[in-house]
């Protein structure tokens, strides 16, 4: 349990670790291209060590020595079936990327994870990827993880994703098109939710040599055969960790600058940012980084996050301390996080004392009186870092708010609490 200080005002510049999904993302490219690369500010963390760890047992070499600049050597696309089980804890990225990384090799890869993990989907990944011949099974028939896979390489040609609520599903499939036996062709079911990540897949893609054809809509794709070429490559600032600091700046009505963003950003959640303009903040771009300026009196908005969902927990809390009410759209997948955490949100804000109405795929803040009636609470964070980081938040302004099993930011932001604590400084 940690206890989060009211602060009266703030005024700091901050830097974020490096971004989760560019590290993920660029740890699989490396590790299928030809030569090795350097990839600059990564994140170490819980989840990058999972991926990195799985691809060591895959028979990559990863040299994580300098935690600035790791290296990677590049396999050429073999991939070798471990001895034992890839476990991947609750790193939904890693076990949806993994899971067709695993299908390039040859044999038996068995696919683990946390408790939480076993719950959610990876179906219609499965399926697309018996479109392309992979022979896999859920162990459990629930067409969620552990999953086994007998691999013999992807057949290539045309295959369908079937409706998900997942973009991870589709990262999956792009990232490891390349390597198929014949040019591959995948046609995408249904909306797609969280679409800027499928760009950061195209672009980091792109950066290491293949370019996939793209449909504007994002449900067409033709990806030739092809192989990612070994590179020196930079990584953003984790966008969704720095809306922590520009929320606490927005409800303290005070002034952060997170140094390592940039705008604009291969991040979707960079995005935050004009969401909290429209509520009155005042966002600023220097040589120093982004600043963000919280007004006197935020104001409540309504918005989509479905393109943003990790920083939809952080718009909520800030939505508590607005003057109106705040309405939140497009959210059905946080239901499929690290833990549901759309009603996750919903019960720790009512214990906050606000007044939000949880509906199948959306929320609903009745902001009172620029969060003056609020008060503390114990917060529970169901093993999620973001419940934990947003409402760290709320913390700044209200007395007595105390964040249970405050370790779970190891997932995507090992010292965040450090970082959190010099904001008052
Ligand atoms: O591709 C990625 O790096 C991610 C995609 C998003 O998941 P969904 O596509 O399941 O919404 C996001 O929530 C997750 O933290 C990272
Ligand atoms: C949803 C998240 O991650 P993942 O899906 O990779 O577990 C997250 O970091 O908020």
């Amino acid at each position: 349990m940690i206890t989060i200080q009211p602060v009266a005002t703030i005024d700091a510049v901050v830097t974020v670790p490096g971004s989760k999904s560019l590290t993920q993302r660029a740890l699989i490219a490396a590790a299928l291209a030809e030569g090795s690369s350097q990839l600059l500010g990564p994140l170490a963390s819980e989840d990058t060590h999972f991926t990195m760890n799985a691809l060591r047992a895959m028979g990559i070499a990863c040299d994580d020595r300098d935690p600035n600049r790791w290296q990677v050597e590049g396999s050429g696309g073999r991939v070798l079936a471990p001895e034992g089980d890839i476990f991947l804890g609750n790193n939904g990225t890693a076990t949806r990327f993994l899971t067709s990384v695993a299908a390039l090799g040859q044999g038996r890869f068995h696919i683990t994870g946390s408790e939480r993990m076993a719950e959610r989907p990876i179906l219609p990944l499965m399926e697309a990827l018996r479109g392309w011949q992979v022979s896999i099974d859920s162990d459990a028939g629930t067409g969620c993880p552990p999953l086994t896979i007998m691999a013999k390489g992807l057949a290539g040609g045309r295959t369908v994703l079937p409706e998900g609520k997942s973009s991870q599903y589709l990262s999956s499939l792009l990232l490891v098109a390349p390597y198929a036996n014949a040019p591959a062709e995948l046609e995408v079911l249904g909306e797609i939710l969280s679409k800027p990540y499928v760009e950061m897949t195209l672009a980091v893609m792109a950066d290491f040599g293949v370019r996939v054809e793209a449909a504007p809509t994002l449900n067409f794709f033709r990806i030739p055969r092809g192989s990612y070429q070994g590179r020196t490559y930079a990584i953003e600032g984790d966008a969704s960790g720095a809306s922590y600091f520009w929320a606490a700046a927005a409800v303290t009505g005070g002034r952060v600058t997170v140094a390592n963003v940039p705008v604009p950003s291969l991040q979707g959640d960079a995005k935050l940012l004009p969401y909290l303009a429209r509520m009155g903040c005042r966002i600023e771009q220097t040589e120093a980084g982004i600043t963000l300026i919280g007004p006197d009196r935020l104001e409540g908005i309504e918005v989509d996050m479905g393109d943003m969902p990790d920083v939809a927990p952080t718009l909520a809390v800030v939505a508590a301390f607005a003057e109106g009410t705040t309405i939140i759209n497009n959210i059905a997948h946080l239901r499929i996080k690290e833990c549901d955490r759309l009603s996750a949100v919903v019960n720790e804000l009512r214990k906050l004392g606000a007044e939000v109405e949880e509906e199948p795929a959306r929320m609903i803040i009745h902001g009172k009186q620029g969060g003056r009636t609020l008060h503390g609470a114990s917060i529970a964070t169901y093993n999620d870092h973001r419940m934990a980081m947003s409402f760290a938040v709320a913390g700044l302004r209200i007395p007595g708010v105390y964040i249970g099993n405050p370790q779970c930011v190891v997932k995507s932001f090992p010292d965040f609490w450090e970082r959190f604590a010099r904001l008052a400084e």
